[in-house]
């Protein structure tokens, strides 16, 4: 279990995490979700002792991560994928590892096969994709193969294929009873993974709660109408109250208004539709209206 208790971290001038509160649980996969900037990977790393807060807590199974004593075999993490010695092989860096967290050397072999780096544990990381070094620091969040999981964007530079894998694998890991922590700045990689998802924006939290309830509080329900007769069933909608936008040829988009209504009305005119149907906001879409106010830099804004 991980719990965060008003946990803040200023830089100078910049608040990056402001009274953050929230508990991550063993056996889901949470994810941890934010815009570019929004605190994220502090969090993070005040988790993993690497930033001191100005103030709050953060802790995992009720202590704080240099007070666990465990190290790997307690607490597996991705930070940067790119912060490996490149010079190395994979197995060295791994063996390295182990070495110095008492693991046995068995557990590099397993690991590599895990991940899928078998066939080139001998190469020199230096040499690796992106892709390939997330799956190293996977491999290596895995080592000492421990109940509490953090990742830090780790689907950066994964192909189709390893999105797919390290989806299974988190899902995997979690109903094993593991704590899996996932951080990402986009909802579609969360989507199909995450069973909780905790939000932030601007260092403060948003929402901490299922996927479902998230997906719940996106506001922008619409209804499409395809029919020969827009001009009249606009005018109809437009005087019931609502919202209408013309899509081009024979196609409206109504907001306001619920499809049954929209049938209704059209049925009691005698106007013929060749489609109606409703549209539930996508947590995409949800994320993007909760998250819109702590975005940090907008395309096309002026400068
Ligand atoms: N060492 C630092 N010194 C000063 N400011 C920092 C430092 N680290 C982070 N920040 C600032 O704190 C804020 C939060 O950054 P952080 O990297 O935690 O966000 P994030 O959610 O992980 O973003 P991203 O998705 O872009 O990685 C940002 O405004 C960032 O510029």
């Amino acid at each position: 279990m991980i719990e965060v208790n008003e946990l803040t971290k200023r830089y100078g001038s910049v608040l990056a995490v402001n009274g953050l509160s929230f508990t991550v649980r063993p056996g889901l996969v949470t994810g941890f979700l934010g815009p570019n900037g929004a605190g994220k990977s502090t969090t993070l790393r005040m988790l993993l002792g690497l930033n001191t807060p100005t103030s709050g807590t953060a802790t995992i199974d009720g202590k704080r991560f240099r007070d666990l004593g465990t190290g790997l075999r307690h607490v597996g993490a991705l930070l940067d994928a790119g912060d490996v010695h490149s010079g190395r092989s994979a197995a060295a860096h791994l063996s390295a590892l182990a070495r110095s967290n008492g693991l046995p050397r068995r557990r590099v072999d397993e690991v590599l096969q895990e991940v899928g780096l078998a066939d080139v544990a001998r190469r020199r990381i230096g040499g690796f994709s992106l892709g390939m070094r997330q799956r190293l620091g996977i491999a290596t969040a895995l080592l000492g193969d421990p109940p509490v999981l953090l990742f830090d964007e780790p689907i950066n530079g994964l192909d189709p294929e390893g999105v797919l894998w390290v989806r299974r694998l988190f899902r995997r890991l979690a109903a094993e009873g593991r704590t899996v922590f996932v951080s990402s700045h986009l909802m579609s990689e969360m989507e199909n993974t995450a069973d909780r998802l905790v939000v932030i924006g601007r260092g403060e939290l948003i929402a901490d709660e299922g996927v479902t309830e998230f997906a719940a509080r996106g506001t922008n329900f619409s209804v499409s109408v395809r029919t020969p007769d827009t001009a009249v069933l606009a005018g109809l909608l437009a005087t019931e109250g609502a919202e209408v936008t013309s899509d081009g040829y024979e196609s409206l988009t109504v907001t306001g208004l619920t499809a049954a209504r929209i049938g209704e009305l059209a049925f009691h005119h005698r106007l013929m539709l060749h489609e109606l149907a409703t549209h539930t906001p996508s947590l995409e879409e949800a994320f993007m209206e909760l998250t819109a106010d702590s975005v940090e830099y907008l395309a096309g804004q002026p400068q």
